[in-house]
């Protein structure tokens, strides 16, 4: 098996999950509520803006020059995505309140940028790897369906377009090209990571969907 299709092969369940989840038929079918996707858009602004900074942290531990420039251009990318989202989605959303961090999107940044910055490079590459293949695969199996509310068919258009499949296939590739050189135990690592980031994938869904709060107050 190659290193991607063990990583794969630890989360398919997850993938499986994802595919199910009301989130994603609502946002297929036109009936996920606004709220929902505001919640949702709202919380990736501030999982964007950390997924940056453990791309960034990727690059400064990559093998080769080349993939040093490739993480990089990734983590620019997705400041770029952020800043995107924010101007593209909230003009019609509506800008509202700053919303705070809420805990799904803190558990999982805390969780990619503590693998990232204390972990081995093909760690912290497994770690960051669901966020990509996962909205590639996602991407693709809702551009099929579209959705008959142009917002969400915009949104579906942006991460099944095939530039982006295009960024995703680069890192596989890397992550193949490096898999060989790994001890058994680090690919275990590897795929252990894979499989919770996975799992927060399918969290992050579910938490908009739920309309996830903080339980108890802060002071401010
Ligand atoms: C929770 C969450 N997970 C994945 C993505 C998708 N995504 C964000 S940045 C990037 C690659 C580099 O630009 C990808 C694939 C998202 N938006 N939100």
């Amino acid at each position: 098996m190659t290193f991607t299709q063990e990583l794969w092969a630890s989360a398919e369940e997850v993938y499986a999950e994802i595919l199910a989840h009301p989130f994603l038929r609502g946002l297929t079918d036109g009936s996920l509520p606004r709220p929902a996707f505001r919640h949702f858009v709202q919380q990736d602004s501030h999982y964007l803006r950390d997924y940056a900074r453990a791309l960034a942290v990727c690059a400064a531990k990559a093998p080769t020059d080349a993939d040093v420039r490739a993480f990089a251009d990734d983590a620019v990318g997705a400041i770029a995505a952020e800043q995107g989202m924010h101007a593209e989605f909230t003009a019609e959303l509506g800008e509202g309140p700053e919303q705070p961090v809420l805990p799904t999107t803190l558990a999982y940044t805390s969780y990619l940028l503590a693998t990232v910055y204390s972990g081995s490079f093909a760690e912290g590459l497994a770690a960051v790897l669901p966020c990509y293949w996962i909205y590639a695969r996602v991407g693709e199996a809702l551009l099929e369906k579209s959705s008959p509310d142009p917002l969400y068919a915009r949104w579906i258009a942006a991460y099944g377009a095939e530039e982006f499949q295009g960024v995703v296939r680069r890192v596989l590739d890397l992550a193949d090209r490096i898999g060989p050189e790994l001890s058994d135990s680090e690919r275990a690592r590897a795929a252990r990571h894979f499989a919770t980031t996975a799992r927060y994938e399918w969290m992050f869904w579910d938490a908009a969907w739920r309309g996830e709060a903080w339980p108890v107050p802060t002071a401010d």
